[in-house]
């Protein structure tokens, strides 16, 4: 009798009894500040204002375009901005940012195969970005992850957006599961308050975008260094005669 030792490839223990995994898109499936920090570059130069680094603009990232654009311009000014100086720059930001909204940014390593094995172990995937919806489709074509995805939620798309639970909780009714077969996976204390308020198992990632600040202190379930983290690759041993 020979034992032959095989390795079976499953999920992480924490993915055990789940159903339903919700991922963020900035900063955890993709490194897209470049470009937001173009487009935030081109919007201010086009007001004459000063232009911040692509650093600051990764501090200002996490709560949607429109609030991106008011951080940018009350840094450029160096006080608030009126309602109607806002409304000119985040049409700007919008033109400019959907003008090239993947010219430079990449795909975080690992992102492909672990959505192509959870997606082949039957789990139910789904988007929720801050990022405006108009943006998702083409970035999941462009970077051929949409058919992994059964529905995609942007930041303008609900009444609230994360850390509201709302998108999450929508996501998980549509998708006929409870919260507690539900898990999100981000990068920022956003995602983490929104997994936690619509009682889902949260994990983050330490890489992307948590202004500034690391994601230990917004305590998650889990904190996994990459995506890849979650697909464990298990000795097993097996006999044949
Ligand atoms: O657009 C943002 O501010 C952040 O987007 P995210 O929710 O995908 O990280
Ligand atoms: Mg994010």
């Amino acid at each position: 009798m020979k034992v032959h030792s095989i390795r079976h490839s499953a999920l992480h223990s924490v993915l055990q009894g789940k159903r339903l995994i919700a991922f963020d898109l900035d900063g955890t499936l993709i490194d897209s500040v470049p470009d937001l920090a173009v487009a935030v570059m081109l919007t201010l130069r086009e007001l004459g204002l000063r232009e911040p680094s692509e650093d600051q603009v990764r501090n200002w990232v996490g709560n949607g375009a429109p609030v991106l654009v008011q951080r940018a311009l009350a840094w450029a000014r160096e006080e608030a901005a009126e309602p109607a100086l806002e409304t000119c720059a985040y049409e700007a930001f919008m033109k400019h940012y959907g003008a090239a909204p993947n010219a430079l940014t990449t795909l975080y390593p690992g992102v492909v195969q672990t959505l192509q094995a959870l997606h082949q172990h039957g789990m139910t995937l789904v988007l929720i970005t801050n990022k405006p919806e108009r943006f998702i489709e083409p970035l999941l074509n462009h970077f051929k992850l949409i058919d992994y995805f059964t529905l995609w939620i942007g930041g303008d798309s609900l009444a609230e957006k994360k850390p509201h639970p709302l998108p999450l909780l929508h996501a998980a009714d549509r998708c006929q599961t409870s919260p507690s077969e539900c898990v999100m996976v981000g990068d920022s204390r956003h995602d983490v308050a929104a997994g936690k308020a619509a009682g889902f198992t949260t994990l983050a990632l330490p890489y992307g975008y948590n202004h500034g600040e690391p994601i230990e202190h917004s305590h998650p379930d889990l904190i996994v260094s990459s995506l890849t983290e979650l697909l464990m690759t298990a000795p097993h041993a097996t006999r044949t005669a």
